[in-house]
C-alpha cells in the first residue's frame, strides 16, 4: 500500500533546541493516527511544518505522492491536506456559514480584493461551494446553527466549526490539532464519533494531536509517541499502552511501585 503521507527523518531546530528530531512516520489512506506526547514533545510544531506553517530544518514529507516540504499552508491546502488549531480559530463575529465559506473558498485562488469587490470570479467560486458548505454542515452537526454568530456558540459547537472550516477544504487528511480540548466527557465522545464518521462514511484520513487518552485509544488504530522531539514508540492503542518506555517516559510509572 502507497502512504498517503510519508514523513521522513524530519527535524526542525529553534536555535540549538531540537523541537523535531528526525522522525519517520507513515500514515496510509484511511487511517486514524494519534500523535501523542507529553507537553513540549513537539507535536505543535511537527505539525506546523507537515501543514507548511514552518519550514523544516531537515528531511523530507510526501503527501500522495509529491514532496510538500517547504510548501506554503495555502498549497499544502490545496494538494488535499488540511489543519484545524489548538484555539477554535473561528471568525466570531462571522456566522457559522460564512466561516465555512473562509475555509472553502481558500481551495480557490480568489484573492481578498476580489472577494471584497465580488468580482465574477469570486461569485463562480462561491456558487461551486456552496453545496460543499450545506454538506459539511451537515456532517458536522451544525446544519441548525447555520446563521448563529460564531462568537455566541457553546464552546464545543466552536471547536466543531474549526474543524468544518477544514473540511470545507475538501482534505484527503486533516490534521486535527487538540480537537478535544476544553470538552466535557459527553462532548468528547460525541467528536469521537464524528472523527469514526469522517473516515469511514467521508473517506478522510485523519491525523490528530490529544492529552485526551480516552480519546486516542478509543478512536486511532495507530498511535504515534513523541518525547523531546523524538519518536519513541509506534503501534496499535494496545501496543502504546503495554509499552515499557512510553509508560516511563509518557503515561508515568506508577509511584506506589517504588514505594
Ligand atoms: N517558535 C518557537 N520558538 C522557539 N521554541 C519553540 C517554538 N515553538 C516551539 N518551541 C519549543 O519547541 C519544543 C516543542 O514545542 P511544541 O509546542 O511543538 O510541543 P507540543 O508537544 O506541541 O507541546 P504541548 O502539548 O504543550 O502543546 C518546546 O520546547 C517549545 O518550547
Amino acid at each position: 500500500m502507497t502512504a498517503l503521507l510519508k514523513v521522513d527523518g524530519l527535524s526542525r531546530y529553534f536555535g540549538g533546541l531540537a523541537a523535531v528530531k528526525d522522525l519517520s512516520f507513515e500514515l496510509n489512506a484511511g487511517e486514524i493516527v494519534g500523535l501523542i506526547g507529553p507537553n513540549g514533545a513537539g507535536k505543535s510544531t511537527a505539525f506546523n511544518v507537515i501543514s507548511g506553517s514552518l519550514a523544516p530544518s531537515a528531511g523530507r514529507i510526501q503527501f500522495a505522492g509529491q514532496s510538500i516540504e517547504g510548501m506554503r499552508p495555502s498549497q499544502v491546502v490545496r494538494h488535499g491536506l488540511a489543519r484545524t488549531f489548538q484555539s477554535a480559530t473561528v471568525y466570531p463575529a462571522a456566522t457559522v456559514q460564512e466561516n465555512l465559506y473562509r475555509g472553502a473558498l481558500a481551495r480557490f485562488d480568489v484573492p481578498i480584493w476580489a472577494q471584497i469587490a465580488q468580482t465574477a470570479s469570486y461569485r463562480s467560486a462561491l456558487r461551486k461551494v456552496r453545496e460543499e458548505v450545506d454538506e459539511v454542515l451537515e456532517i458536522t452537526g451544525l446544519a441548525p446553527y447555520r446563521d448563529d454568530v460564531a462568537g455566541a456558540l457553546a464552546y464545543g459547537h466552536q471547536k466543531r466549526i474549526g474543524v468544518a472550516i477544514g473540511l470545507a477544504t475538501r482534505p484527503r487528511l486533516l490534521l486535527l490539532d487538540e480537537p478535544a480540548a476544553g470538552l466535557n466527557p459527553e462532548e468528547c465522545a460525541e467528536f469521537g464519533c464524528l472523527l469514526k464518521t469522517l473516515r469511514d462514511r467521508h473517506e478522510i484520513s485523519l491525523l490528530f494531536v490529544e492529552h485526551h487518552m480516552a480519546l486516542v485509544m478509543n478512536t486511532c488504530e495507530k498511535i504515534i509517541v513523541l518525547v523531546q522531539g523524538q519518536k519513541i514508540a509506534q503501534g496499535t492503542p494496545d501496543e502504546v499502552r503495554n509499552n515499557p518506555a512510553v509508560i516511563e517516559a509518557y503515561l508515568g510509572v506508577d509511584e506506589d511501585a517504588h514505594g
